[in-house]
C-alpha cells in the first residue's frame, strides 16, 4: 500500500481509529452487561471507573498485540499469539488479583509488580471489587484518594498502564523501523536514530559529480558499447520519466556469524521516456527486484541516483508515489475486501473518485464479473490480474510491473499484453520478466542484467543484430522409401548450402537440417534462398523456413558471457 501511494501515518491512523471504535463498543457492551447482570464487583462502583479500567486494559493488550505482529512474520501467527496473550491477561487478572494484592504493599515486590504490564488491571479490578462487595461505593474521585493499607492511589496504576502502553509503542516503532518486513517498506539499521539519513541530513548526491565520475565508465572499453551509450544518455537526461545513473545497492547478509556485504546492483544506468515500455531481463538473483525496490522507495540506493519524472527517490519519494503504480512480484491483497473494494480503496488512496475508470479497468482485466468476490474466491491468475488493475488505478504516469504474467495461462497473458500495449501510449511501463516473448512483444527497450549489472541494452531487433548469430535456414527433405535415396537428398542439400562460405551446419536431425548464416553474410541470403527454391522445384527439398536469432539466444549468450568468472562476480566488499 505504501509503494502505491498510501501515507504511512494515515495507514496507522486509520487502523488506530478502527480499533478504538471496536474497543469502545466492546467495552460499553461488556460493562453494561455486567451492570445489567448485577455483578457484585460492579454494582457499588461508578460506571465511568469500570469503563476507564476496561478501556485502559484493552489499550495495554492492543499495544502488546501490535508488538507481537511486528515481530512475527505472518498475520495469522500474530493474531493467534495476540488472542493467546489477551486470554492469558484475563486469566492472570482473575487468578492473581487477590494473591498479589498483599504483596503490592511490600516495598520489595512493589517495584517488581509495577514493571509487570498485566498486573495493574488485575490489581485495580481486585481493589474495586473488594470495596464493592464490602458495600463501599467507589466513586470517580476515589481514584485519586490513597486508601488505608494500599501503597498508592489507584490513578497511579492507570498511569503505569499508560507507561506500559508507551513503552510497547516505542519498542514496536523501533522494530518496525529495523525489521525487514517493516510497514514503511525501508529496513533501517538498529542504530538508525544515530544516522544522518534518518533525520534527513544526508548530503544531497551531487549529480554533476556523478556525471563526471561516469566519464570513466563511458571510456571503459571492457563495457559493452550500448551500455556505455546508455550511461551517456542517463548522464545527459536527468528529466527523463525514469533516469537511473550509476545505481549501486549493497545488502548486509549474515552468514557463519559474520556480516557480508553483497553488491546486489552495481553501476546500473538506464533511462526511459513516457509512451514506452522497458523490460529488465535477468537470471534469478540478477538484481531486477532490487533495482525496482530502489525506484519504488522500498530500498535506499547505496550510491548513484534514481529519478522519476525529475524527482529523486531519496528525497521526494512521496511525490514519486503519487505518480507511480506498482504491481509487486507477489500479490498483496486484503482478505476482507472484494475485488471492487480493492480498486475503490486504491482509488481513494490516489485521491480520485472515478467509478467509470474502475469499471473500465476491471473489464480490461476481465474481472468485472468477479467484482464482488474476495481474494480467497479468486484463482492465482485472477489475483495477478487484480494486482495489475490496482497498479493502473488513478492513471499513474509510471507503472512498474514485477513479473506481471507469471503463472498466467496463454489466453490471459495475451489479454494482459494487449492491456499493457494500450496503457503504454501515455505512460512509462517498466517490467521485469523471465519471458523473452513478453519482453520482445511489449518493449521498446530491453535491459539484460546479470550479477547486478546491465550487460546489454537496446531494442530487441538491435540486440539480435548485435549479439545474435544471424539467420537460420531450416530445410526438410522429403521422406522416401529407400534410405539411400534419403541420404542422397540430405547430402545434396548440404553440398549446395555449404558451398556458401559463411554457411555452417548447426543441426542435423532425421530429415531436417539447420544452417546458420552470420549477420555479416546478409548479402548472400537472396542467393541462398534461390538455391533452396531450386532444390524444392527439383524435389530434393520438401520445405524450408528462415528465422532470425531469437531474443532467448541473445539472452543466453549475454548471460553466459557474464557468468564467466561467476565467483569473482559474487563479490563481497
Ligand atoms: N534483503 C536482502 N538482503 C540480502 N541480500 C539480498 C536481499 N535482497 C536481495 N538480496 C540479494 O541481492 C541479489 C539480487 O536479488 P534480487 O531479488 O534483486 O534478484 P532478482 O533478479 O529480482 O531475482 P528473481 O528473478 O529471483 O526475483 C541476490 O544475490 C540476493 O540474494
Amino acid at each position: 500500500m505504501t509503494i502505491n501511494g498510501m501515507r504511512n501515518y494515515l495507514y496507522h491512523l486509520s487502523w488506530f481509529i478502527h480499533v478504538q471504535v471496536l474497543i469502545l463498543i466492546s467495552v460499553v457492551i461488556f460493562v453494561s452487561s455486567c451492570y445489567a447482570l448485577k455483578f457484585g464487583a460492579f454494582l457499588n462502583t461508578n460506571p465511568a471507573v469500570m469503563l476507564l479500567l476496561y478501556w485502559s486494559a484493552c489499550q495495554v493488550w492492543l499495544a502488546h498485540a501490535y508488538l507481537i505482529v511486528s515481530i512475527v512474520k505472518t498475520v495469522k501467527v500474530g493474531l493467534t499469539l495476540s488472542y493467546i496473550l489477551v486470554c492469558f491477561n484475563v486469566l492472570f487478572a482473575f487468578a492473581t488479583g487477590g494473591v498479589l494484592y498483599n504483596y503490592y504493599s511490600q516495598r520489595f515486590f512493589h517495584g517488581i509488580l509495577n514493571s509487570i504490564p498485566v498486573f495493574h488491571f488485575s490489581y485495580v479490578q481486585y481493589v474495586v471489587g473488594l470495596r464493592s462487595v464490602s458495600d463501599v461505593y467507589f466513586g470517580f474521585k476515589d481514584l485519586f484518594i490513597k486508601a488505608e493499607g494500599e501503597p498508592t492511589a489507584i490513578y497511579v496504576n492507570f498511569l503505569y498502564m499508560l507507561l506500559h502502553v508507551s513503552i510497547s509503542v516505542v519498542v514496536w516503532w523501533f522494530i518496525d523501523n529495523v525489521s525487514p518486513t517493516s510497514c514503511n517498506g525501508v529496513t533501517r539499521p538498529f542504530y538508525f536514530l544515530f544516522t544522518k539519513s534518518y533525520w534527513g541530513l544526508t548530503p544531497k548526491v551531487n549529480h554533476d559529480a556523478l556525471v563526471e565520475s561516469s566519464q570513466d565508465l563511458m571510456n571503459d572499453d571492457s563495457i559493452e558499447l550500448d551500455v556505455r551509450n546508455e550511461i551517456k544518455l542517463a548522464a545527459s537526461s536527468p528529466d527523463a520519466a525514469l533516469n537511473i545513473l550509476q545505481l549501486q545497492k549493497d545488502y548486509n547478509s549474515l552468514s557463519c556469524c559474520r556480516i557480508n556485504k553483497v553488491k546486489a546492483v552495481k553501476n546500473v544506468s538506464l533511462t526511459a521516456n513516457l509512451g514506452s515500455c522497458v523490460s529488465i531481463l535477468g537470471h534469478n538473483g540478477a538484481g531486477k527486484t532490487t533495482t525496482i525496490s530502489t525506484i519504488v522507495g522500498s530500498a535506499k540506493p547505496t550510491n548513484g541516483t534514481v529519478m522519476v519524472l525529475g524527482h529523486d527517490v531519496r528525497y521526494q519519494i512521496n511525490s514519486i508515489r503519487r505518480v507511480l503504480g506498482v504491481c509487486p512480484q507477489h500479490d498483496i491483497l486484503f482478505d476482507q475486501l472484494t475485488v471492487l473494494e480493492h480498486l475503490n480503496l486504491f482509488m481513494m488512496i490516489k485521491g480520485q473518485k472515478d467509478q467509470g475508470e474502475i469499471q473500465t479497468l476491471l473489464q480490461d482485466v476481465n474481472l468485472w464479473d468477479a467484482r464482488n468476490k474476495k481474494p480467497d474466491e479468486l484463482s492465482g491468475g485472477m489475483k495477478r490480474r487484480l494486482s495489475l488493475a490496482i497498479s493502473l488505478v488513478g492513471s499513474p504516469k509510471v507503472v512498474i510491473l514485477d513479473e506481471p504474467t507469471t503463472g498466467l495461462d496463454p489466453k490471459t497473458r495475451l489479454l494482459i499484453w494487449n492491456l499493457i500495449q494500450r496503457e503504454k501510449m501515455n505512460k512509462l511501463i517498466l517490467l521485469t520478466t523471465h519471458s523473452m516473448e513478453e519482453a520482445e512483444k511489449l518493449s521498446d527497450k530491453v535491459a539484460i542484467m546479470a550479477f547486478g549489472e546491465v550487460k546489454a541494452v537496446g531494442n530487441s531487433l538491435h540486440l539480435k543484430s548485435r549479439f545474435g548469430n544471424g539467420y537460420n535456414i531450416q530445410v526438410t527433405v522429403p521422406s522416401v522409401s529407400s534410405d539411400a535415396q534419403g541420404a542422397e537428398k540430405l547430402e545434396r542439400t548440404k553440398e549446395v548450402i555449404l558451398s556458401y562460405e559463411s554457411a555452417s551446419l548447426v543441426k542435423s536431425n532425421a530429415n531436417n537440417l539447420m544452417f546458420n548464416f552470420p549477420n555479416n553474410s546478409l548479402d548472400q541470403l537472396a542467393s541462398v534462398i534461390d538455391s533452396v527454391e531450386n532444390m524444392v522445384e527439383n524435389g530434393v527439398v520438401k520445405e524450408w523456413s528462415l528465422s532470425q536469432t531469437t531474443l532467448e539466444e541473445v539472452y543466453l549468450k549475454v548471460t553466459s558471457k557474464a557468468s564467466f568468472g561467476f565467483d569473482s562476480d559474487l563479490q563481497k566488499l
